[in-house]
């Protein structure tokens, strides 16, 4: 599919001022200036009270069997949503579900061409449904929340992505909890207005700050933002009124129907540590587009790796490998003017947000100015 068939244009043009515009949802006109035409009641068989759901599967541990009961790795994904639909008790009173399989793989599998399922999958969904479930492996499930953040304007509809730590054939297996709880944050009118979520281990958090910070453990998910609410005896609890992300510049991807994959610009992460060298920046500078650096601490890489960064004609986005914190402006490396070049800080996204940020502002075009920008929003830049 060649890159031209798809445009990207940003649908916020000032980050600072790019806060979700929503618009109500109510008539414009007075109650007194309406007139009301009697209409034929339809029998309340015919009469659609409950919310409609769709959920996207992609696969996934929550669609995965071990060998054994007591087994919690090394499995296979292949059940299907209907399988992951029977072990959970009856929603039928609280929704109506539609589901469709975009594919099933390990998260590990998920690629731009799913990418660009998933896009469209609830771009078509959006207008039809009060609530979408995406079911999705726990380990890049950050990465595609992340990316639908930034690339849909979901308006009022929740997009509730869930996963899960355990196989389902294993003893407490938690996916089955996981998607209804998912499915009742979907249909609940408290979630409107509240963009992505995650539902995990009981708790509700915004999909643009999450992170997986445990491989192994049901309370897999840390978000240091905070959580929204969480899920208890059947009852939701929000601890904030509706809420979006700060500062979350939105792009909007303008893909024809006849497109369904979209190859973006290359960005690498590189990974710092003691003693590391010029080597790989060297080896990749001339082979992507753009460079994410995990760096040590808050933008720390040693002095030589920064003067050579200073001189890379591509953007390079300064991250971190510690899980927690951000890289503020002042932690770039400059050179005798105080310039800091193609050099920008990633503020509080991780190295595989920061990926995905740049690999979109690179996508529409961006000027290194525009680039650092768009970070400022989650204060780098
Ligand atoms: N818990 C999980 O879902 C991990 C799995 N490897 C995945 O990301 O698909």
């Amino acid at each position: 599919m060649p890159n031209n068939a798809v445009e990207i244009t940003t649908i916020c043009s000032d980050v600072e001022n790019s806060q979700f515009k929503l618009e109500s949802m109510a008539p414009e006109e007075s109650v007194e200036s309406k007139s009301i035409t009697p209409v034929a009641v339809p029998p309340l068989s015919q009469r659609r009270s409950l919310p409609r759901i769709k959920i996207l599967g992609t696969g996934g541990t929550i669609a995965s069997k071990a060998a054994s009961s007591s087994a919690t790795a090394d499995y296979k994904v292949d059940l299907t949503i209907q399988d992951m639909l029977e072990a959970i008790p009856d929603i039928s009173r609280i929704c109506e579900v539609e589901y469709e399989q975009l594919c099933n793989v390990d998260s590990k599998n998920i690629d731009e061409e799913i990418l660009m399922k998933i896009y469209n999958g609830i771009s078509e969904s959006l207008q039809k449904f009060d609530g979408i479930v995406i079911t999705h492996g726990t380990d890049s499930l950050a990465e595609t929340a992340f990316f639908i953040e930034s690339t849909i304007d979901a308006g009022e509809v929740p997009i509730v992505c869930v996963g899960s730590m355990r196989p389902s054939s294993s003893v407490s297996a938690d996916g089955p909890m996981n998607l209804y709880q998912a499915i009742c944050i979907a249909a609940d009118p408290k979630s409107r207005n509240r963009s992505v979520l995650v539902s995990l281990n009981d708790q509700i958090s915004a999909g643009y700050y999450i992170t997986k910070t445990n491989a192994n453990s049901l309370d897999s998910f840390n978000v240091r933002q905070g959580y929204l609410g969480n899920f208890v005896n059947n009852e939701i609890h929000y601890y904030y009124p509706p809420v979006k992300p700060q500062g979350c510049h939105k792009f909007k991807l303008n893909i024809p129907k006849s497109v369904n994959s979209f190859e973006f610009p290359d960005v690498c992460i590189i990974y710092g540590h003691q003693g590391i060298t010029s080597k790989l920046l060297n080896m990749v500078k001339d082979q992507y587009a753009g460079i994410v650096i995990a760096t040590m601490g808050a933008g720390s890489m040693p002095d030589k790796v920064n003067e050579d960064c200073l001189k890379v004609d591509i953007p390079i986005v300064y991250s971190k490998r510690s899980m927690d914190g951000m890289i503020p402006r002042a932690n770039l490396p400059k050179d005798a003017n105080g310039d800091s070049h193609n050099c920008i800080a990633s503020g509080y996204l991780n190295p595989e947000k920061s990926r995905i940020l740049l690999q979109l502002c690179l996508a529409c075009n961006y000027s290194i100015d525009e680039m650092k920008h768009v970070f400022r929003g989650v204060y780098g830049g």
